[in-house]
């Protein structure tokens, strides 16, 4: 899906949300746990609950990692499921030597075709270059993460430019692709930075997680965050999936989408 089409979607939906897939087996309600697959199950009927406000999807891919084969099967089979107009996410946090980068993009893009994959830019351009060798497949590069963590290195800031590390990885890797194959990870719960960060990186997509479950103001994020083409894809993952461990876990999901979408539609109109 290129950018023209990502934007076409989130003006048709008045939405710019991403519902995050981090199916967790001790987690799901205990009525599906009897089923063949009960992770795809889940999935299956959370997709059905929200792919009205939905205008992504982004499985964390170490919650498929963790149960081996049966966890890739459940995977592929929700990838399958997702309606081909919604784009997709591998949140995988990816980036390794040239060579074995190349596999990964491979096994995300063409064995499995994810739209998108994350991607650790810690060991430089050698190691995301080969992610941007596909057509038509997006980047989303780790920049401002929006775990605590994130102050440790990204904070570090260069005493001859004064520039931090995180502001370095967006003006540096905007040389290696252009916005329309590149995306950045920047967390809600760095609200006070996104400003800034839209003024590095004026026309990218940037994947913000951290609303809900981690307390991010969705309004602050939308409010500094938003461009002419939108240019933010805002995640919720267990406040959406989790909202309900009952047998109505799928309206609960549906209602909690839907609450942001109405968010979502008001901050387009007022700061877009
Ligand atoms: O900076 C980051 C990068 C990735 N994530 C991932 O997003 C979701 C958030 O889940 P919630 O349940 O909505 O908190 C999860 O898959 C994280 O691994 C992030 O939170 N922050």
């Amino acid at each position: 899906m290129n950018k023209v089409q990502l934007f076409q979607q989130i003006q048709k939906k008045h939405s710019y949300l991403c519902v995050g897939l981090d199916t967790d087996l001790s987690k799901i309600p205990a009525h599906l746990l009897g089923l063949e697959d009960p992770v795809f199950e889940f999935n299956r009927q959370i997709i059905d609950a929200t792919k009205e406000y939905a205008v992504a999807y982004k499985p964390n891919i170490a919650f498929y990692e963790a149960l081996g084969p049966k966890g890739w099967e459940s995977l592929a089979k929700t990838l399958e499921y997702i309606p081909n107009d919604i784009f997709t996410i591998a949140d995988a946090k990816r980036g390794d030597i040239g060579n074995t980068s190349k596999l990964y993009a491979k096994a995300f893009f063409e064995t499995m075709n994810f739209d998108s994959i994350t991607v650790a830019p810690y060991m430089g351009e050698d190691s995301v270059t080969p992610f941007l060798e596909f057509d038509g497949k997006w980047v989303i590069l780790l920049a401002h993460t929006s775990n605590t963590g994130s102050n440790d290195f990204q904070l570090l800031t260069d005493r001859e430019t004064g520039q931090a590390f995180y502001e370095k990885v967006i003006l540096k890797s905007q040389k290696w692709a252009s916005s329309d194959q590149l995306m950045f990870v920047v967390g809600a719960t760095r609200a006070d930075k996104i400003e800034r960060i839209r003024e590095l990186a004026p026309d990218n997509f940037f994947l913000v997680p951290g609303v809900g479950a981690q307390g991010g103001s969705l309004e602050d994020v939308s409010k500094y965050g938003l461009n002419k083409e939108c240019g933010l894809l805002v995640n919720s993952s267990r406040g959406i999936i989790y909202s309900s461990n009952g047998e109505d876990f799928a309206e609960a999901a549906n209602r909690e989408a839907l609450k942001i979408r109405e968010d979502m539609s008001i901050y387009l109109d007022k700061y877009m």
